[in-house]
C-alpha cells in the first residue's frame, strides 16, 4: 500500500479561506475585526521566521495583527505589564505568547497571566481544564489542526485506536484530549514506553510528536493506519545543507500507511491557520456573537 498524502498546506489554505470569509461578514455586520497580538521575547531567529509568517497570514485573512519583539533580557514584570495592557486593549482579541521563553522568565506564570478568553494557545490552565472536562474553551493550535485532518480524513473517529507519542503540554496531552473527545481508544505514549513498537503497531491513528528526527520506522505502522507527523526537526545533510523532517521515517512509514502527512506541508500549516481560527473564535465570543462552525472542536 502507498499512503494517500494529507495536504495540510492546501486544507490550511482551506481553513484560512473560511476564517477570512468569516472575518468580512463580521466587518461588514458588526464593524468588527479581530486582532492577534504576538510577543517574541528575545531573538531566535527561527522564532522570528514563525513570527513573521503569522503576522503576515494574519493581515491576509482581513485580522489586525500586532507585534511586540522584547528584549532577551526583559524583567518578568515588563513582560506581566504587556501582558495586563493586551489583556485591557478591547482591539485584541487573541493573545500569543511564543514559547520557549528565555531561562528567567517563568513560563507557567506568563501564561496563565493571559485572559483565558484572549489565551489563543489553549495553554492557560483554565483553558486546559475546560478542554479535560469537556467544556467549551480555546483548543491549543497544533492538536487542533491534527484532530481536523483526521476529522476530514476519516468521518467519525469513533472507536479508533491512536497512539499519540509524547506527553508534552502543548501537543501531546491536549492531542489525546481530544481524541478521546472524538471517542478513539487513546494511549500516550512516551521515552519510558516499553514495547512502544507493539503499542504503534496497534495503532490505527498515530500522532507523533516528540521532537526526535525519523524515531518512528515503518514496520512499526499498522497495515492502512493514519499517521500524523507532528514533528518539525532541522537536519543537517551530507551536503552541507538543512533540511526540515518529521518524527517519523516518511520513505518507510508511507509505504505502510493509509495516510500521512508530509513535513514540511502537513501539520505545521494548519498549525497557523488554527491560530487565526481561534483569533476569530475569540473575538466572536468577546462579543456575543455566533461563532464560525467547523473551526472548534
Ligand atoms: N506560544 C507558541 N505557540 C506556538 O504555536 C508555537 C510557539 N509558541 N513556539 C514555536 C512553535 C513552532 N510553531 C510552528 C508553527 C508552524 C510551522 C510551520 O508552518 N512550518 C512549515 C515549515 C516552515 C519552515 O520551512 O521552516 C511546515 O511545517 O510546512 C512551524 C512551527 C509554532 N509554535
Ligand atoms: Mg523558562
Amino acid at each position: 500500500m502507498t499512503a494517500q498524502v494529507i495536504d495540510g498546506k492546501a486544507f490550511a489554505a482551506e481553513v484560512r479561506g473560511k476564517v477570512a470569509e468569516h472575518v468580512a461578514r463580521l466587518k461588514e455586520k458588526h464593524d468588527l475585526v479581530p486582532g492577534l497580538a504576538v510577543v517574541l521575547v528575545g531573538e531566535d531567529p527561527a522564532s522570528q521566521v514563525y513570527v513573521r509568517s503569522k503576522g503576515k497570514q494574519t493581515t491576509e485573512v482581513g485580522m489586525k495583527s500586532v507585534e511586540h519583539r522584547l528584549d532577551a533580557d526583559t524583567s518578568e514584570a515588563d513582560l506581566l505589564a504587556l501582558i495586563d495592557t493586551l489583556n485591557k486593549d478591547e482591539s485584541i482579541h487573541g493573545i500569543l505568547v511564543q514559547l520557549p521563553l528565555p531561562k528567567h522568565l517563568n513560563e507557567d506564570l506568563v501564561i496563565n497571566s493571559i485572559d483565558p478568553a484572549k489565551d489563543v494557545d489553549g495553554f492557560h490552565i483554565s483553558n486546559v481544564g475546560l478542554l479535560g472536562t469537556g467544556q467549551k474553551s480555546m483548543v491549543p493550535c497544533t492538536p487542533l489542526g491534527c484532530l481536523m485532518m483526521l476529522r476530514d480524513h476519516h468521518g467519525s473517529l469513533s472507536g479508533m485506536n491512536a497512539v499519540v507519542i509524547g506527553r508534552s503540554n502543548i501537543v501531546g496531552k491536549p492531542m489525546a484530549q481530544l481524541l478521546l473527545g472524538d471517542s478513539c481508544t487513546v494511549t500516550i505514549a512516551h521515552s519510558r514506553t516499553k514495547d512502544l513498537a507493539d503499542v504503534v503497531r496497534r495503532a490505527d491513528i498515530v500522532v507523533a510528536a516528540v521532537g526526535r528526527p525519523a524515531m518512528v520506522p515503518g514496520d512499526w505502522i499498522k497495515e492502512g493506519a493514519t499517521v500524523i507527523d507532528v514533528g518539525i526537526n532541522r537536519i543537517e545533510t551530507e551536503d552541507g545543507k538543512t533540511r526540515l523532517v518529521g518524527d517519523v521515517d516518511y520513505e518507510s512509514c508511507a509505504a505502510r500507511a493509509g495516510a500521512i502527512t508530509p513535513v514540511p506541508g502537513g501539520v505545521g500549516p494548519m498549525t497557523i491557520a488554527c491560530l487565526l481560527a481561534n483569533t476569530l473564535t475569540a473575538a466572536c465570543r468577546a462579543n456575543g456573537l455566533e461563532e464560525p462552525e467547523g473551526l472548534t472542536a
